[in-house]
């Protein structure tokens, strides 16, 4: 009881950090050059969309639902998924990022352009870039619902909003290590993440490597556990998931813009048995 009183404390001062996130300065910080410049292989954005690409077409995930967690003010992570699932999730913790993500689905006004992501896309699935207008299109129209959710809930999404266990695959990026206190709360979240997903269902797991902080805003400083590969092969198994697949990028300098201490980038392929 004490051990489960002071895990709640933790989380809850994570929480509060996240109450000065800015979306704005969120992806001018992380999603435009150059850690999203698409004439480089090893720029950080190309390879996360690389492998979410290949895991869904190489793999052949396809189902009926897509569940985005921790979508956070992003859209990159469901732009190859949105083309093999009739319906996609999002979901985050805060309103004003899923403010963000409704000014761009539904209302065409977000400031932030992700055209070229679209383009980038469209190419890796060996169409034209100009295809990217369908894609936007594909993107805007299987996007159902934005719920609030919290990874810390042994079921994380609102009561109601979706039967446990309806997910087909659920994908999640840097939003575990980033709103955990420490590496139990971790594997904590990965076995409440579990409660969404179908038997036989895939998890697709992005993540910083090494990180203890990022900025969120100008002055807003939020705590991340630092996580090796080890330990996130070792949560996925403690959270009963099995892998099948864990690649590792590693940062070149010039990828260290003064925003965060992260070292590398995992993406995880999972499956519920
Ligand atoms: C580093 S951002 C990741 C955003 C996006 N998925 C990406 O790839 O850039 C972390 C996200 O986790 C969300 N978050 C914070 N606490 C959370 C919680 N308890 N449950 C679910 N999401 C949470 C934040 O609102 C934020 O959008």
């Amino acid at each position: 009881m004490e051990k489960e009183n002071r895990r709640e404390k933790a989380v809850a001062a994570v929480a509060a950090f996240y109450r000065g996130f800015d979306p704005e300065a969120y992806l001018k910080y992380n999603y435009t050059p150059p850690r999203a410049d698409f004439s480089r292989s090893d720029s950080i954005v190309p390879w996360k969309l690389n492998c979410l690409h290949k895991a869904f077409s190489e793999d052949a995930i396809k189902g009926d639902i897509l569940v985005d967690v921790g979508s956070g003010p992003t859209l990159y992570q469901v732009m190859s998924g949105c083309e093999h699932f009739n319906r996609v999730i999002l979901s985050d913790f805060l309103e004003v990022n899923r403010n963000e993500l409704n000014k761009w689905l539904k209302d065409g006004q977000s400031n932030f352009d992700w055209t070229p992501y679209l383009k980038h896309v469209c190419e890796l699935e060996g169409r034209s870039s100009s295809a990217w207008q369908e894609k936007a299109e594909r993107l805007r129209s299987v996007v159902t619902d934005i719920f609030p959710v919290n990874i810390h809930h042994p079921f994380p999404f609102p009561p109601g909003s979706l039967p446990a266990s309806s997910a087909d695959c659920l994908v999640s990026s840097f939003c575990l290590e980033s709103a955990s206190p420490d590496v139990s709360s971790f594997t904590h979240a990965l076995r409440n993440l579990s409660s969404l997903l179908r038997n036989g269902g895939h998890l697709l797991l992005i993540g910083a490597l090494g990180e203890s902080f990022y900025m969120a805003a100008p002055d807003v400083r939020i705590p991340v556990v630092p996580l090796d590969e080890a330990q996130v092969c070792a949560s996925l198994s403690a959270s009963g998931f099995d892998l099948l697949q864990l690649s590792v990028y590693r940062l070149t300098p010039d990828m260290l813009v003064g925003v965060d201490d992260v070292k590398g980038v995992f993406f995880a392929k999972a499956r519920k048995p």
